[in-house]
């Protein structure tokens, strides 16, 4: 089938990479010019596992191609909205600019043969009002909804085996043809099994919020577990554990510490609260303000304990951040908790070097005011605390005894709840976890 995807961030570019390996033409559609140019030379523009062969092979294959260009997604058959729906600062809510101007630069290039298929994350109520859109542009064309569901760090898995997939159609026959639409594109997954749920729009889009502020949710309840473990001195890792072996809680998302961020769960419960008030619904939701407050506050536990760490000052007192990336395995620093925890150490007064395996130049563009340097050895160099934020493999396989000649006080703070504490005690450190003994 002839694709076009449109907004070619960390979701669009994996997702046409991977529908042209499935065998697809794909066209991907993206303003900005030097993510274009950088796609078409085949070099990936951010850190994703798996991402930078699955393009070039994608793209020296003749199957991928990028432009800014909208018109070249006039071939295309099936076109796919990836644009951005940041967080709007007055409120809260999603800002749907660039939905609304890419859907509106695409119009003039659809048929009647043409699906629109919205993956951005949107408010529910917004495919409607795009499909009513659609009717009256004369073009024909109809609209489905089929949220994303990838993570960062697995995004060409995810891609390629989803868990799920979610059709949000209209009723009746248009609703039939979309369905075959979304068909083709997705054979490969279909014939493995994936599940399929074919539904209405508003419950596709709300589908993928639920799924995201179930996951905070989960996040947020172990982190609250981990408060009540640090008043009573327990253990919230062996307390997750115990939980996570009941099949009906399972043991994934409930890994306690600094908590969520990134380019979604954050973004995406702030944005739902805002819509269940706007359709008289807020009392449903008014958890996810908890929810969002515990994961502030689990940020705020953790400047606490770097101070009592640091003998109840900031003064003088030189600090190494292991970590920047919002979570490991990816070089995005969206709403990232370990950048927010060193700015704050450092807005606190201390001297803060940071480290991160892949995302120390999107640390340094974000806040040029921070010490950024590419080794761990050289931002541990007479340090008098390190503090783990960013649970990156290499972090975790860090030798105490290595690390410990190059600090000048040997005390470890290990936000993500990650390392042995009787290994880096037995090798002279005070260890610290968050609500961990
Ligand atoms: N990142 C993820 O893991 C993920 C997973 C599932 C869903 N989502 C959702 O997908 C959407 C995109 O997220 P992202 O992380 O890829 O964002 P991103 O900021 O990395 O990418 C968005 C891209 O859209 C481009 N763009 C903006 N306006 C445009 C326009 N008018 N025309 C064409 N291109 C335009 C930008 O230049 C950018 O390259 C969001 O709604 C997000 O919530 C993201
Ligand atoms: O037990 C856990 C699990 C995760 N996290 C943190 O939660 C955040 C989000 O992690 P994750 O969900 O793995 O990353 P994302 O790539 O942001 O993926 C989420 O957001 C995407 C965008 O909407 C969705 O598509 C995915 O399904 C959803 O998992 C990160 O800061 C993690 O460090 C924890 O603190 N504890």
């Amino acid at each position: 089938m002839n694709i076009s995807v449109i907004g070619c961030g960390y979701l669009g570019a994996v997702h046409a990479a991977c529908m042209a390996h499935l065998g697809h033409d794909v066209v991907g559609i993206d303003t900005d010019r030097r993510k274009v140019d950088a796609l078409s030379d085949g070099q990936a523009p951010f850190f994703e596992p798996g991402f930078p062969e699955l393009l070039r092979e994608a793209v020296e294959s003749g199957r991928l191609r990028f432009t800014d260009d909208f018109s070249e997604a006039a071939d295309s058959d099936a076109h796919f909205l990836c644009v951005g729906t940041p967080q709007r600062d007055e409120d809260g809510a999603a800002d749907l600019r660039h939905v609304d101007a890419a859907f509106e630069a695409l119009l003039p290039h659809l048929d009647e043969h043409d699906l629109v298929i919205g993956k951005s994350t949107v408010p529910v109520g917004t495919a409607e009002r795009m499909a009513g859109r659609l009717e009256t542009s004369g073009t024909g064309a109809r609209l489905a909804w089929n949220p994303e569901f990838l993570r960062e760090g697995f995004a060409v898995d995810d891609t390629l085996r989803p868990d799920r997939l979610v059709y949000g159609v209209p009723d009746g026959e248009p609703g039939r043809q979309a369905t075959a639409t979304l068909d083709s594109v997705y054979a490969t997954a279909l014939e493995a099994g994936t599940p399929q749920i074919v539904t209405d729009y508003g419950t596709a889009q709300l589908v993928k919020v639920a799924a995201n502020s179930f996951l905070a949710t989960k996040i947020s309840f172990i982190n609250a577990m981990s408060e009540v473990c640090e008043a009573t001195g327990s253990d919230v890792t062996a307390l997750a554990e115990a939980l996570g072996h009941d099949d009906r809680i399972g043991n994934k998302f409930l890994r306690a510490g600094l908590g969520f961020g990134g380019g979604c769960l954050p973004k995406d419960i702030r944005a739902f609260q805002v819509r269940a008030g706007e359709v008289g619904a807020d009392q449903a939701l008014s958890f996810l303000s908890d929810v969002d407050a515990i994961n502030t506050r689990s940020r705020e536990r953790t400047v606490e304990h770097a101070r009592q760490l640091c003998g109840g000052s900031f003064d003088g007192a030189r600090i190494a951040v292991l970590g920047a990336a919002f979570k490991p395995n990816s070089d995005d620093v969206r709403d990232s908790p370990a950048l927010d925890v060193a700015l704050r150490l450092q807005r606190a007064g201390a001297a803060v070097v940071v480290t991160d395996p892949q995302a120390n130049a999107n640390a340094v563009k974000a806040w040029p005011e921070l010490d950024v340097v590419d080794e761990v050895e050289s931002a541990a160099t007479g340090a008098d605390l390190v503090v783990l934020v960013t649970e990156w493999q290499q972090f975790r396989d860090l030798d105490p005894a290595k690390l410990g000649t190059a600090v000048r006080e040997r005390r470890i703070l290990d936000a993500r709840n990650v390392l042995d504490p009787a290994a880096w005690r037995e090798a002279g450190w005070t260890y610290r976890g968050l609500g961990r003994r």
